[in-house]
């Protein structure tokens, strides 16, 4: 038995760090939005007790490493499940890239084994679950738009921002999440407003969505790469409404409405960086298999 599940990145329309934790992690408010930017996910359900990952990338490891792997792996400790599963990733999104690929891929397991190892579990429990593999992991279990607070697995669900186009640009490098946080300097930081944000999408004020685009990781990850702010300044010059990098970075996003100014940006950056995408964004929360 085979399921095929999708697996799509997210982008960070805003991103606030409020504190440090005693824990080690921050205490955020993101605003996330899943893209039209998916890995596929193919699990094979196997007879004997094993899990097995296959992926051609080379950056991305098929062993307990892979965020996947911990998945399926949390699945049959939880649930004492003796099946195995062999787990298939093919991979689109960009690695180490701040879009969340490994944290969807996981998502995307835990949604796909539900199913395959007949669990009978809601999204609610698999998203619980997903919050300890990673901070990214209960948001991409559900998809859509979301406020998400706490250390990022604490998910209220929004409506979907206005209807846009969403060019990515990943410059030839990877970024480290836990260094960019470690190197936060949490005081005379410029906070987004996120209330505004809610607001905008809410209203699906298209101006009041680019006018409060933010990302306090932003400044930490330009002052390590500064071609990400070389990146941010062209898409801009090509015409893009707001930039913003997404997550962690290194990946650059520009919104625009027009088709025919979302072709100039696109064709714009081919060639100055590694990976350069057009995409829409999801919407709302819907069924992602
Ligand atoms: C940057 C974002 O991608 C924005 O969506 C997330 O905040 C990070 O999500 P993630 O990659 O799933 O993060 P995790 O795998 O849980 O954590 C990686 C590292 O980032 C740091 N980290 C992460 C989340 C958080 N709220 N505070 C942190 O300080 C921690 O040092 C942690 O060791
Ligand atoms: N399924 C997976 N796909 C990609 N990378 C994975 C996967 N599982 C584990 N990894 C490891 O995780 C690291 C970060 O990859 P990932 O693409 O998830 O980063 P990211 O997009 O920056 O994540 P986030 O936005 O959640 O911080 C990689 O360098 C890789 O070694």
């Amino acid at each position: 038995m085979k399921l095929l599940v999708k697996a799509p990145a997210k982008i960070n329309l805003s991103l606030d760090v409020l504190h440090k934790r005693p824990d080690g992690y921050h205490e955020v408010e993101m605003i996330m939005t899943t893209i039209d930017l998916a890995d596929r996910v193919e699990l094979t359900l196997l007879n004997q007790d094993k899990i097995h990952i296959l992926s051609h990338n080379r950056y991305v490891p098929d062993d307990q490493r892979n965020l996947a792997y911990q998945a399926a792996q949390l699945l049959k400790d939880r649930f004492q499940v003796t099946k195995g599963v062999l787990i298939c990733i093919e991979k689109t999104i960009p690695v180490a890239a701040g879009l969340a690929g490994g944290s969807s891929d996981a998502a995307a397991t835990l949604r796909g084994l539900n199913k395959l190892w007949n669990l009978g579990l809601t999204l609610d429990e698999l998203a619980e679950i997903g919050s300890e593999i990673g901070s990214d992991v209960s948001f991409c279990v559900y998809g859509g738009t979301a406020l998400a607070k706490g250390r990022g697995e604490m998910i209220t669900d929004l409506p979907a921002p206005p209807t846009c186009w969403v060019i990515l640009a990943k410059p030839f490098i990877g970024v480290s999440t836990a260094e960019v946080y470690r190197r936060l300097d949490l005081n005379g930081m410029q906070h987004p407003n996120i209330n505004e944000m809610i607001k905008a999408i809410k209203g699906n004020d298209y101006q009041k969505v680019c006018e409060n685009l933010g990302n306090v990781l932003e400044d930490v990850t330009l002052n390590l790469h500064p071609e990400v702010a070389q990146i941010k300044d062209q898409m801009k010059r090509f015409g893009a409404d707001a930039v913003l990098m997404s997550g962690s970075g290194p990946t650059v996003f520009g919104i625009v409405q027009h088709d025919s100014r979302m072709h100039r940006i696109y064709n714009g950056l081919r060639g100055f960086c590694d990976q350069v995408f057009a995409v829409r964004m999801l919407g709302e929360r819907h069924s992602l298999d």
